[in-house]
């Protein structure tokens, strides 16, 4: 018998938030996963698609421009939200931010009725944007984003001060430039001041939370 409209399952919501770095785009990714119960969402962030740069000596790894869509493989990420949305796990890559590499285990993910997507550059790439059905900028003053950064690169990312200087006026801000903040335009919602928007949150809670219950 064929299911009456109201019973159907809708697709997986696929939501995606982009913005600078450190404008505060995983603590509302993971604020909104925990608005829902376990196993009504999943979190796919960009950082885990990064290139693993193994063919390259140590040192050098550090100067590869990081910001710019070539360092990732965008190719990957799309396969895998497809592969979700189409209701199959996936083995998610694990990215190494010390080492500038990939770790030999992946994370299986299973699939979910809400999927967040999250990343610098999850709106700068139409074939990614296109799969997305809700759009968000997290909007944050750079000379915050820059004080997060660095306390976050000296304290969990294995950085000296002098590499997260260079690497910022080298390659982190003239992509945010180029990249990421023309990227706000495709947004169908901007979040100033990411986790601490309250007003903010609290929408997107009720409509993440009435879609999972729809399944999705
Ligand atoms: N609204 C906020 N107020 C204060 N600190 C914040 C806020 N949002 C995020 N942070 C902190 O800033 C740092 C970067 O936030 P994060 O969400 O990881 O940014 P992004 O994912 O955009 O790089 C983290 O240490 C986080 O705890
Ligand atoms: N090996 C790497 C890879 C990436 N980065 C930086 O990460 C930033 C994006 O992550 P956020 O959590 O800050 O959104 C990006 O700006 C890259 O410069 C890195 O430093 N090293």
């Amino acid at each position: 018998m064929e299911a009456s409209p109201k019973s159907a399952k809708r697709p997986p919501l696929i939501l995606g938030i982009a913005g600078g770095s450190g404008s505060g785009k995983s603590t509302v990714a993971k604020a909104v996963l925990e608005a829902l119960t376990p196993g009504q969402g999943i979190l796919l962030q960009q950082d885990h698609y990064y290139r693993p740069q193994s063919h390259l000596p140590e040192r050098e790894r550090a100067s590869v421009n990081y910001d710019h869509p070539d360092a990732l493989e965008l190719d990957l990420m799309m396969a895998h939200v497809d592969a979700l949305r189409s209701g199959e796990p996936i083995v998610r890559p694990t990215y190494d931010f010390a080492t500038h590499d990939r770790l030999k285990e992946g994370l299986r993910l299973e699939p979910a009725p809400v999927i967040v997507v999250e990343g610098i550059l999850v709106l700068a790439d139409e074939r990614l944007r296109s799969r997305f059905e809700v759009k968000l900028y997290v909007d944050t003053d750079s000379d915050i984003r820059l004080m997060r950064r660095i306390r976050r690169d000296l304290e969990h990312r294995g950085r000296t001060f002098a590499q997260v200087r260079q690497q910022y006026y080298e390659s982190v801000r003239p992509m945010h430039m180029a990249f990421v903040e023309p990227s706000k335009r495709f947004a169908d919602i901007i979040i100033p001041e990411g986790g601490q928007n309250r007003v903010a949150l609290d929408f997107l809670f009720s409509f993440v939370r009435q879609r999972a219950a729809e399944g999705g």
